[in-house]
């Protein structure tokens, strides 16, 4: 029997970083998502080792049993029911198995993810031998959230064949899991991106896993229902750059300035907090749509202000926010930044004109030509969907 998992990407609509110093951030899924299968080898197979494939980087790994049995220390002494953090002995090991894979320079950026693959699996299932393959449609290390897709993919597939979830194997087609059980599946995930983020806030995973619009603040999801259509042009200004090193770099500036980043943090809650608001406040007509998508516009901003101010923002970031104020439309970036991804708010009126004009000719139309021109990438993303998902094959009863 194989397992297969899907996860889905997220924007982040307000409060990144900060959501680290403990203010409160709004974020969405996206339709675009990242893939696991599962599968354990029957003895036929005769496949004695812990195999990967990562198709999205042309890398491929195996571990026979016996090596990760001679090096993890603690293997095997983990419940898959009870989420724990790696411990800096397993830290220390699992570094020294992705040592000796050698990665090419420009791969080694790879390792944090090989790392939190290698925790989730032997803490989930041990040194059971098993064959995984890893595909995302998400661009990785672009602020949409790919490291958490992949952790929360993985630790569903994990999970889903564990004994510690019981679930329904005949059920033909994408299902998803009943909230206890997605709570153990984020709280595995969060585990995955500590070792790839050092210091995450949640809000990644916990919406990848939930799906759908969340708020979230100091680890607390509250679910937003939205009462006004969102659409998003998500621009990837093709700078790659490093969550982790940029999450960093601005707790260093909190602690080289922490009155003055206490108050851009606060400033950030306080646009978090409005713009969740915003969203879920009742619409009685298209005036109503259109002030609050002037306020959220405002917001949007008002908070890439502040992420300057975090240093977060990038020459890139900053064309695209020129570009797009042409068409009077506001931007800012999402995610860690530093390059990256960057959301521009669609408002409605503008999207009607698209869908009689199959987007030819429009305002969106000229706005993505001018920015693909700069060599950026652009994408509309169906954003506050499907949170993850399991699908079994090979089944009989
Ligand atoms: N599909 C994937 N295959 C291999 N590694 C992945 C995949 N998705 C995410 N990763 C890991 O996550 C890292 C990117 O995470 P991060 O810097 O947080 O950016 P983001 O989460 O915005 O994409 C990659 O360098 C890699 O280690
Ligand atoms: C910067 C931050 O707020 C979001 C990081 O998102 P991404 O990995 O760049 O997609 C960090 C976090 O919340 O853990
Ligand atoms: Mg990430």
């Amino acid at each position: 029997m194989e397992v297969r998992a899907r996860a889905p990407g997220k924007i982040i609509l307000a409060g990144e970083h900060a959501v680290v110093h403990g203010s409160a951030a709004v974020a969405a899924a996206i339709d675009l998502y990242t893939y696991v299968s599962l599968r354990f080898p029957t003895p036929e197979d005769n496949n004695d080792a812990l195999q990967v494939q990562f198709k999205d980087v042309d890398l491929e790994f195996s571990w026979p049993v016996g090596k990760l049995k001679e090096v993890l220390p603690e293997l095997g002494s983990k419940s898959a029911s009870t989420p724990s953090s790696c411990s800096l002995e397993t830290t220390k090991a699992i570094a020294s198995l992705v040592d000796e894979l050698n990665l090419a320079e420009s791969k080694l950026g790879l390792a944090s993810g090989i790392s939190a693959f290698l925790w989730l699996y032997t803490s989930i299932h041990g040194d059971k031998p098993a064959k995984v393959v890893v595909n995302s449609e998400l661009p990785l290390g672009c602020g949409l959230g790919s490291s958490a897709a992949l952790c929360v993919a993985l630790s569903a597939a994990l999970l889903s064949l564990s004994d510690s979830l019981k679930l329904d194997f005949s059920h033909q087609g994408w299902q998803t899991f009943g909230d206890s059980e997605l709570d153990l599946v984020n709280k595995w995930a969060f585990e995955g991106e500590k070792i790839i983020h050092g210091r995450p806030s949640g809000i990644d995973n916990t919406v990848s896993t939930f799906g759908n619009m969340i708020k979230f603040r100091s680890g607390e999801l509250t679910r937003i229902k939205t009462n006004m259509p969102l659409k998003m042009l998500v621009t990837n200004t093709q700078v790659g750059r490093n969550t982790k090193a940029l999450v960093s770099g601005v707790s260093e500036r909190a602690v080289r300035h922490g009155s003055a980043m206490s108050s851009v943090f606060k400033a950030v809650d306080s646009i978090s907090n409005e713009v969740a608001a915003i969203i879920q406040s009742p619409v009685s007509d298209d005036l109503a749509i259109t002030e609050k998508e002037e306020k959220l516009g405002e917001l949007m901003e008002m908070n890439q202000g502040l992420l300057q101010c975090m240093g977060v923002s990038h020459a890139t970031i900053e064309t695209v926010i020129k570009t797009t104020l042409k068409y009077k439309l506001a931007t800012k970036l999402t995610g860690a930044g530093g390059g990256g991804c960057v959301v521009t708010l669609l408002p409605a009126r503008i999207l009607f004109v698209c869908a009689i004009y199959s987007f030819s000719g429009t305002v969106v139309d000229k706005v993505i030509a001018e920015l693909e021109e700069c060599g950026f990438q652009c994408l509309i993303a169906g954003i506050g969907g499907r949170g993850m998902e399991i699908s079994f094959s090979g089944f009989s009863s």
